[in-house]
């Protein structure tokens, strides 16, 4: 399968799916799926969350050109904000020439919390949790056998102290869990309540929490890339000047907290919608992300920038990653089926990997933008189009008002009325 597609942009949606199933081999049930309305039925909606009226649709676009690990990959997206499907594609299609993204991740280790209050010896606790560990580890494994079976399962134990908080010694038992491909929340859940009363017995303390906890540290993807200036030169900068530019806007979010929350949202930006896509947990992966950029106490970048003794740039991204082939609503909405298919993905980590590379493809682009000709020209250009929809264009009129919006650079809603009124 060949990622590289170009011209996606001059297309009707239709003939965008009839390029789509020609290059990843769409059967025709996916093709109807995917050109069908109401592609989650109500009754599966219904199952899946509470008081349910009905489906909330978004657009589902895929980037293109994305090669990861020498594999090609075409990437499915849920969005609402314009740009962000043609800023990935854009860098994917430039990293290409160099390799693509080379990934990297752990083992898909989650980590379970047993919160216990109601000592005065919490080290003393410790000491008798440690003890126990094998019996521990055996107890939280007893129920699930497809886990265990699968070579998941819990593995290990951290004790943690907190000698002095304002209600008293505090201890937190850590389950250290392999899910295998599941995202793992309600697997860790079920085994971290399983040894509860375990922990009670061999301590004399009290448990409260029994959760996991969202700072998935052991669970980590990493993607890196590697650019010549002659990759990242365009007509009116040289690739050097555009380096050096990137440079400065990574060190500006690597020392300002302020900055770093925005250049982290826009590696959400890539990140969320193939979380949302893949019918994934996208408010775990969110927490995970934001406390790993805080774990030094000081929020920073989730990406690394730096150059190279050949002058190239190379970037990096390292992150939390708890996401699932099984589980939650990757299984039950036909359309996160569908994305999982488009990906060929073999495992969880394997799809967590790909995920960490369109984050660091989309914070590569948002960069490179932003220390160039701005963020406005490229992102506006296709703004223009949602801003035509909300003065009323319709049909071939939203591409027409749009273009002129651009045009005269004045992207308002009010001017869209009156090219609409003019017409
Ligand atoms: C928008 C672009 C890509 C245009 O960039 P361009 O220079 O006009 O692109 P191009 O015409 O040279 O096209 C190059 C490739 O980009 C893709 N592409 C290009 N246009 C389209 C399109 N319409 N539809 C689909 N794909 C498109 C496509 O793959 C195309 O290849 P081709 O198909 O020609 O072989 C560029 O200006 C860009 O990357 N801008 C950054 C956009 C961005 O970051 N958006 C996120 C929203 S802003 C935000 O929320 C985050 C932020 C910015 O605050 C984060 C931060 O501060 O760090
Ligand atoms: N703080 C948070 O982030 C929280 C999130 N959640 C939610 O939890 C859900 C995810 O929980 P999760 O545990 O993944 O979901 P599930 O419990 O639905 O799925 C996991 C189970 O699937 C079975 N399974 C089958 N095949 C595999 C395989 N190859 N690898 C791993 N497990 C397999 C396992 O055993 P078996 O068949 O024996 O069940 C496993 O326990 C999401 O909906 C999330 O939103 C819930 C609570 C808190």
């Amino acid at each position: 399968m060949d990622s590289r597609v170009s011209g996606m942009r001059d297309m009707q949606p239709a003939e965008r799916l009839a390029v789509l199933a020609r290059v990843a081999e769409m059967d025709s049930a996916d093709r109807q799926l995917l050109a069908g309305p109401g592609a989650l039925p109500l009754g599966t909606a219904d199952g899946m969350i509470e008081n349910v009226v009905g489906t909330f649709e978004l657009p589902m676009g895929v980037a293109t050109n994305f090669q990861v690990n020498g594999r090609d990959v075409l990437v499915p997206m849920v969005v609402e904000e314009p740009s962000v499907v043609a800023a990935a594609s854009f860098m994917a299609k430039l990293v290409r020439s160099s390799g693509g993204f080379l990934t990297s991740s752990t083992k898909p280790l989650m980590r379970a919390q047993v919160q216990m209050v109601g000592m005065t010896d919490p080290h003393g606790v410790r000491h008798a949790v440690l003890t126990h560990r094998e019996e521990i580890i055996a107890m939280a494994n007893s129920k699930d056998k497809v886990l265990v079976g699968l070579g998941g399962g819990c593995q290990d134990l951290e004790v943690h102290v907190f000698e002095h908080t304002p209600r008293g010694p505090m201890v937190v038992v850590h389950l250290i869990v392999d899910v295998r491909d599941a995202m793992g929340a309600n697997t860790v859940n079920t085994m971290a309540e399983m040894v509860a009363p375990l922990l009670e017995r061999i301590s004399g303390a009290s448990v409260r929490l029994r959760i996991l906890s969202n700072l998935a540290d052991l669970r980590l993807a990493r993607a890196a890339v590697t650019l010549s200036p002659e990759q990242l030169s365009t007509a009116q900068y040289r690739g050097e000047e555009v380096i050096e530019g990137i440079l400065d806007a990574y060190t500006f979010a690597a020392v300002d907290p302020y900055r770093a929350a925005t250049h982290n949202k826009g590696i959400m930006n890539g990140i969320d919608p193939v979380i949302v896509a893949t019918g994934n947990d996208w408010r775990a992966v969110e927490a995970g992300a934001h406390a790993y950029a805080a774990r030094s106490g000081r929020y920073t970048s989730l990406t690394h920038w730096e150059k190279n003794r050949a002058g190239h740039l190379v970037g990096t991204i390292e992150l939390p990653m708890p996401v699932g082939l099984v589980g939650g609503a990757t299984k039950t909405h036909p359309l996160a089926r569908w994305a999982l298919r488009l990906m060929q993905v073999g495992s969880a980590q394997e799809l967590g990997e790909i995920v960490a590379a369109v984050g660091l493809a989309q914070n590569l682009a948002a960069m490179r933008a932003l220390s160039t000709e701005g963020i406005q020209r490229g992102h506006m250009a296709l703004h223009a189009r949602n801003i035509a929809l909300l003065a009323g264009a319709e049909g071939e009129q939203v591409q027409r008002v749009a273009q002129a919006l651009v045009a005269e650079r004045n992207v308002s809603v009010d001017r869209a009325k009156e090219l609409l009124q003019a017409a």
